[in-house]
């Protein structure tokens, strides 16, 4: 897998990441989700790089204007909850792409520290050929990537993948190393050291659907 770790250079996107992180700012719904969103769109700019692009001219009032344009089906697929902001953020810039929804939670059968990750709802376009752009802004054990993945297989072999996220635990990135193939690149604005025994990244920055929608109840 290639790491593109956004953070290695600062840039305004540090203020972003602070924002959400901050637990006097985090609060403000509407920013978080905006900022959730801001980076969607930072992060889906540094990936438009590293897409291929087909010279195409373009008629202007006064000629001709060559401009290389992206040549790939993009299919953007983001993981309920929380991946809404951050799809809408890629979605501004992708704005011609195909999109699917997949869901993902953490199901607690015993209501202990356990937890096995449910995939329940999934609307998807064929994914044949297509350049998939998955996007969840939290990465801390790397199951939902993992298991959203295998559902998705259904839906065709993708001749790229590209993940993104905001916050990734090391961890969950080396589990994700080994289950997604080598030429998978991974987009992510920071990453922490740590899980805790509840598997939530620390210092991270809490639950990232609550904090987006306000909290659920588990069932
Ligand atoms: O890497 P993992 O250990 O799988 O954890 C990350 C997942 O946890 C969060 O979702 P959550 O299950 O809280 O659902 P929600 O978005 O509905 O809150 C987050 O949005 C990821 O999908
Ligand atoms: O730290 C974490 C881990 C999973 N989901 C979150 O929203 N935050
Ligand atoms: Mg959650």
């Amino acid at each position: 897998m290639h790491i593109h770790h956004l953070l290695e250079n600062n840039s305004i996107a540090n203020k972003f990441i602070a924002q959400l992180r901050d637990i006097n700012i985090q609060t403000d719904r509407m920013r978080f989700r905006r900022n959730i969103e801001r980076l969607g769109e930072v992060l889906g700019y540094e990936l438009s790089k590293h897409l291929n692009y087909n010279d195409t001219s373009v008629t202007t009032p006064l000629g001709q204007a060559n401009v290389p344009l992206p040549a790939e089906d993009i299919v953007l697929c983001s993981i309920l909850r929380a991946g809404l902001p951050l799809h809408n953020g890629l979605l501004n810039y992708f704005d011609d792409a195909e999109n699917s929804f997949i869901s993902a939670y953490r199901h607690h059968p015993d209501n202990d520290e356990k937890f096995e990750i449910l995939v329940e709802y999934l609307a998807s376009p064929s994914l044949d050929n297509k350049t998939l752009i998955l996007a969840d802004p939290m990465l801390a054990t790397g199951r939902s990537f993992v298991n959203v993945m295998k559902a998705l297989e259904s839906m065709g072999t993708p001749k790229n993948i590209h993940l993104v996220s905001v916050i990734g635990a090391k961890e969950g990135i080396e589990y994700m190393q080994s289950e997604f193939p080598e030429n998978t690149h991974l987009w992510i604005a920071t990453i922490d050291e740590e899980l805790n025994e509840r598997g939530y990244i620390v210092p991270g920055l809490g639950d990232a659907g609550d904090l987006c929608y306000g909290t659920k109840m588990q069932h």
